[in-house]
């Protein structure tokens, strides 16, 4: 059996999809396969197109070239409540929470749960806290009083918060862009664990990160971009954590990879 016949279809998909920014080709010309229980990390230096490639599959941005595919049908989200209502769920880079509000208003954010009948309809406020609750167990995060004010959680909490609403609400694709401030290594390992939680619940999960180690700690397939290109499409059984460090940190070796890599893969082109 070839390896397409094994693999569930993609979720999502680029062919050949271009992004401009005026004259700035943010993506050139890129294509990828995002699959159901699959975590794919994208990785690139800055600029490189990482966080471009969020916006477009996230309905923020449009492509002016090749396709979008959702469901292998193609597609053009015209906002990103269109993608969102499409089952794709965005942790953004510069996640934004009401720190005022509690973390079980954060996480219903406009879809609480309520009681009884019009119009003596009230908020179901023990069953909103018992759901956050149990979201974020689920997520590997017990133990969160959801009655604390948003502003007390962590980096990492916050985005596992945002992981657990999106396995809530029936995503189907999760795409994470990971916070510009440094996280360390607790922080890093409650969002792993909230992304490994998101895996087995059958997510296609796209993970932008700068650290190679935890890509490699987490990812199932490596997706390297330079200069809006795609420059390596990897899986584990191509590269372990030290290659993988060294290709972010250098382009030649990066370049001599992907050469080889396409000479014995020639379907890669494809991807
Ligand atoms: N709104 C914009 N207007 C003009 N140019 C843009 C815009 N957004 C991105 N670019 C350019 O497109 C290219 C890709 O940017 P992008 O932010 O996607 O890269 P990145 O890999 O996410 O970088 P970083 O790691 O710094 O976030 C860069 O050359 C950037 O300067």
């Amino acid at each position: 059996m070839t390896e397409a016949e094994t693999l569930p279809a993609p979720v999502l998909e680029l062919r050949g999809l271009s992004v401009h920014h005026g004259s700035v080709a943010a993506l050139a010309r890129a294509s990828a396969a995002f699959r159901a229980g699959q975590i794919t990390c994208v990785l690139g230096e800055n600029g490189s197109g990482k966080s471009t490639l969020v916006s477009v599959l996230s309905g923020l941005c449009r492509h002016d070239e090749g396709s979008l595919l959702l469901d292998g049908r193609p597609v053009r989200f015209r906002s990103p409540r269109a993608a969102r209502a499409a089952g794709i769920a965005t942790v953004w880079q510069d996640l934004a929470v009401a720190p005022l509000l509690s973390v079980w208003r954060n996480f219903f954010l406009g879809a609480e749960p309520t009681r009884g009948a019009w119009p003596l309809r009230r908020l179901d406020v023990a069953l909103a806290r018992e759901t956050t609750v149990r979201a974020l167990a689920r997520v590997g995060v017990p133990g969160i009083d959801p009655d604390q004010p948003a502003a007390a959680l962590r980096a990492g909490e916050r985005q596992t918060l945002a992981v657990a609403r999106a396995l809530h609400f029936g995503a189907r694709a999760l795409l994470i862009d990971e916070p510009i401030a440094p996280m360390t290594i607790a922080q890093h390992t409650l969002v792993g664990q909230a992304v490994l939680s998101a895996r087995a619940q059958g997510l296609a999960i796209v993970a932008v990160t700068n650290n190679p180690r935890y890509a490699h700690l987490v990812g199932d397939r490596f997706l390297l971009l330079a200069h809006g290109a795609v420059a390596g499409n990897l899986t584990r059984e191509d590269v372990d954590a030290d290659v993988l460090t060294r290709l972010m940190a250098g382009g030649e070796e990066l370049t001599a990879l992907t050469t080889r890599l396409r000479q014995l893969h020639p379907e890669l082109d494809d991807r």
